[in-house]
């Protein structure tokens, strides 16, 4: 039987990602669609500006788009994904539980609170166990799970295939995508010809999200995983796609073949939207990949990228890939919300 769904942010950038990915879902149907005071009460079609390279769906298009608040949003809607403004996610999402809605937000607040899981479900399932803690402490009758920041998905699932030889330290610099910071996050006059060696708040994300999602799980509490994390963010002119370069300390000495292939068989997730191999891992025959042109959308746009892989004299180096607005963000919570449907949670 269909699971129904809402989206709340639906007709922005992240909105409208998760309107593209639930097309033709098998078991999820789009029964809500939310936005500001101003959008609500228009039809889908007037409210959203469209962006995305595909067409609206047209059972969506004429769907009325309501306010973001519990008593808007039916009773019978089994899952709502989160796609609001942080400041707005804080405030609203606590009465959609309180209202014993579930969410699978993509918005950072609370991330990082130890009774939310964060969660990718080829990295951390069990961190859903959690949901148990959470209603103990809140009383929540619905549940609130999270994914990480784009920037933190795509390279996490790379150091999770290496920490079987040990992660001592990572040292990641990023080149992030302009669509990260959203339609009118970044001017063209400020990054055509450029580069922005700032992205507010993400270097700390990015150290504090991996090391909660590597960390473990003992059934009450979890514990952050050991390595320490340090990360340099940047903007540049690419569109979709954030690309990062890596530098790890491992405690043993694997040689770059034996790294490509944890990354290469790493195990995927049994879930709809997820890509049959997590990561695709590039050989010394292409140096030059991933590339954000060339590799963001294998298996739509839910596939991790690898490449450059060469050893180092405490470690290794490599690249890696995400697309950040669908494995790093829409993509990101829908498969938390398979996830909580194969856990029995919904
Ligand atoms: N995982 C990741 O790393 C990523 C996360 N994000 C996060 O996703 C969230 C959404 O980002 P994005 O889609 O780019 O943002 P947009 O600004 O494009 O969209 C925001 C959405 O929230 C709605 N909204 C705004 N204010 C209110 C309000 N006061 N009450 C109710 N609804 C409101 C808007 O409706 P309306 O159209 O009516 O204004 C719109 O639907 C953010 O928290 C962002 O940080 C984004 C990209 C990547
Ligand atoms: N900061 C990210 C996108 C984003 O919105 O991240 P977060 O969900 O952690 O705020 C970027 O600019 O690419």
């Amino acid at each position: 039987m269909a699971v129904q769904v809402g989206i709340l942010g639906a007709t922005g950038a992240v909105g409208q990602r998760f309107i593209q990915l639930l097309d033709g879902h098998p078991t999820f149907e789009i029964a809500a669609l939310t936005a500001s005071e101003s959008s609500a009460g228009k039809t889908y079609r007037e409210a959203a500006k469209w962006r995305v390279e595909t067409q609206i769906p047209e059972e969506i298009a004429e769907m009325e788009v309501g306010a973001t608040t519990p008593e808007a949003v039916s009773d019978d809607v089994d899952l709502l994904f989160s796609s609001l403004p942080s400041s707005v996610a804080s405030e609203v999402e606590p009465e959609f539980l309180e209202a014993g809605h579930i969410i699978s937000s993509n918005s950072l607040n609370d991330r990082m609170a130890d009774d939310v899981p964060l969660t990718i479900p080829e990295i951390n399932p069990d961190h859903l166990g959690l949901i148990e803690v959470q209603r103990d402490n809140r009383g929540w009758d619905g549940a609130l799970i999270k994914n990480p920041n784009c920037s933190t998905i795509t390279m996490v699932p790379t150091l999770a295939a290496l920490d079987e030889f040990g992660l001592d330290r990572v040292d990641v610099t990023t080149l992030q995508a302009v669509s990260g910071a959203g339609y009118s996050g970044v001017t063209s006059m400020e990054i055509i010809d450029n580069a922005i060696p700032h992205i507010g708040g993400e270097e700390s994300k990015m150290e504090s999200e991996s090391r909660k999602l590597l960390g473990g799980f003992d059934g009450a509490e979890l514990s952050m995983h050991e390595s320490t994390v340090n990360a340099s963010c940047n903007r540049i002119p690419t569109l979709d796609g954030h690309l990062e370069s890596l530098f790890v300390d491992l405690a043993d000495e694997p040689t770059p073949e034996e790294a490509r292939a944890a990354m290469r068989e790493y195990p995927g997730a049994d879930l709809p939207s997820a890509p049959e191999q997590l990561i695709h891992v590039f050989g010394d025959d292409e140096p030059d990949r991933p590339q954000p042109r060339m590799d963001r959308s294998r298996e739509n746009g839910m596939q991790i990228s690898a490449g450059g892989v060469a050893s180092t004299d405490s470690g290794l180096k490599y690249n890696c890939l995400a697309h950040n607005t669908i494995r790093g963000a829409a993509g990101a919570s829908l498969l938390n919300g398979e996830l909580l449907v194969e856990g029995g949670w919904i």
